[in-house]
């Protein structure tokens, strides 16, 4: 699924560029200007008092800058961060190795924090709350346990599935926010930003064109810019011409609304197997030998947010703007949508 161009998830290569395209200051960061301004009362309000960030929660899909926005508030806060993933945290010890090593108003980033197990969210709930740990240390009956103090510190968990975090823990977060999927002209300022880093001349038209194609996703966005440049390369003069832009998101098979092969067999599927829907998650994604949660975490995000697929408590149901993007007659279905 990786090969997917559109795909709003990381891949190897990506992280190769990500690190030079990522803004490091507020004011670099584009868009989501409701999250921001938020976050800017919330900074400066910390600073002022000279205390620790409130903890943060950062959710919303893949590739919307959940990491990056990380890094921003560390850096705007003026605090060094260590990052780390629910995953790698297996155990009590690997949570108290790095919050130990924590300077007061640090930030601890989590990312993937659906991932944490139980046993380390029990631990985690009073280092949030009263920054102390209370860790088990020996076995049998000589085991005791100690209570570690920490300095106040920022914890900014991420994830893509808010509605997999345990209640409590949801809870322990002063600032939740969600990042939103970002609109045409902020990914064209994002195409435009990252064409300057990348040292090569775009058009404006070309750079509206490639955000149009990149389901209001920066890290596709910048994707699909890296594949663009590449093809005026080699054939053109190295600069991005909308006619180059075009020739060259053809060539990769995304369309006018950036939906790919693998979007076109999920709607299509839904269309002429299942009369449209309603039809479960599950059976969608037997249909097309993908996995549920990834169907909800990555494909259906966009096509819910451009109005392509509705949720009902029946299931998934293809909607007419779906039936006339891909060609077939509303009236092909008999409900009528
Ligand atoms: N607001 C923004 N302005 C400019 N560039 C951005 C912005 N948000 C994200 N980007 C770019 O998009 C890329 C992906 O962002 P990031 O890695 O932060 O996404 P993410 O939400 O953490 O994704 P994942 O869910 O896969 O962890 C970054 O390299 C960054 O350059
Ligand atoms: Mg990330």
């Amino acid at each position: 699924m990786d090969d997917r161009v559109v795909s709003g998830e990381t891949t190897n290569f990506d992280e190769r560029f990500e690190q030079s395209l990522r803004p490091e200051y507020l004011s670099q960061y584009i868009g989501q200007e409701k999250v921001k301004d938020n976050l800017s009362i919330f900074i400066e309000a910390a600073k002022g008092r000279s205390e620790s960030l409130d903890h943060v929660l950062l959710y919303g899909p893949p590739g919307l800058g959940k990491t990056t926005l990380a890094t921003v508030i560390a850096n705007e806060m003026n605090v060094n961060i260590k990052m780390t993933s629910g995953p790698a945290i297996e155990r009590p010890g690997d949570l108290a190795a790095v919050v130990s090593s924590l300077e007061p108003g640090d930030v601890l980033f989590i990312d993937e924090i659906h991932r944490l197990n139980r046993a380390i969210e029990e631990v985690l709930y009073p280092a949030m709350e009263d920054f102390c740990l209370d860790i088990v240390v020996g076995k049998g009956p000589t085991a005791r346990s100690i209570r570690l103090d920490l300095p106040p510190f920022t914890l900014i968990g991420a994830t893509t599935r808010a509605g997999a975090l345990s209640a409590p823990l949801r809870d322990r977060f002063g600032v939740p926010l969600r990042l939103e999927f970002y609109g045409e002209e902020p990914l064209t300022e994002i195409v435009v930003r990252s064409a300057v880093i990348f040292d090569v001349t775009i058009d404006r038209l070309a750079a509206i064109e490639i955000a149009k194609r990149s389901r209001g996703t920066p890290r596709i966005a910048n994707r699909l810019l890296r594949r663009v440049r590449d093809y005026a390369q080699v054939r053109g003069d190295g600069s991005i011409t909308l006619q180059t832009s075009r020739e060259a998101l053809e060539m990769l098979q995304v369309d006018s609304h950036g939906l790919d092969h693998i979007d076109h067999k999920l709607i299509t599927g839904m269309i002429e197997r299942f009369q449209g829907g309603p039809v479960g998650v599950d059976t969608i994604a037997a249909s097309i030998g993908e996995e549920s949660v990834t169907i909800e975490d990555v494909y259906e995000p966009y096509l819910l947010q451009i109005g392509f697929i509705q949720r009902t408590p029946r299931g998934r149901v293809a909607t007419a703007l779906a039936y006339n993007h891909f060609g077939y007659a509303v009236s092909d279905n008999e409900s009528g949508r």
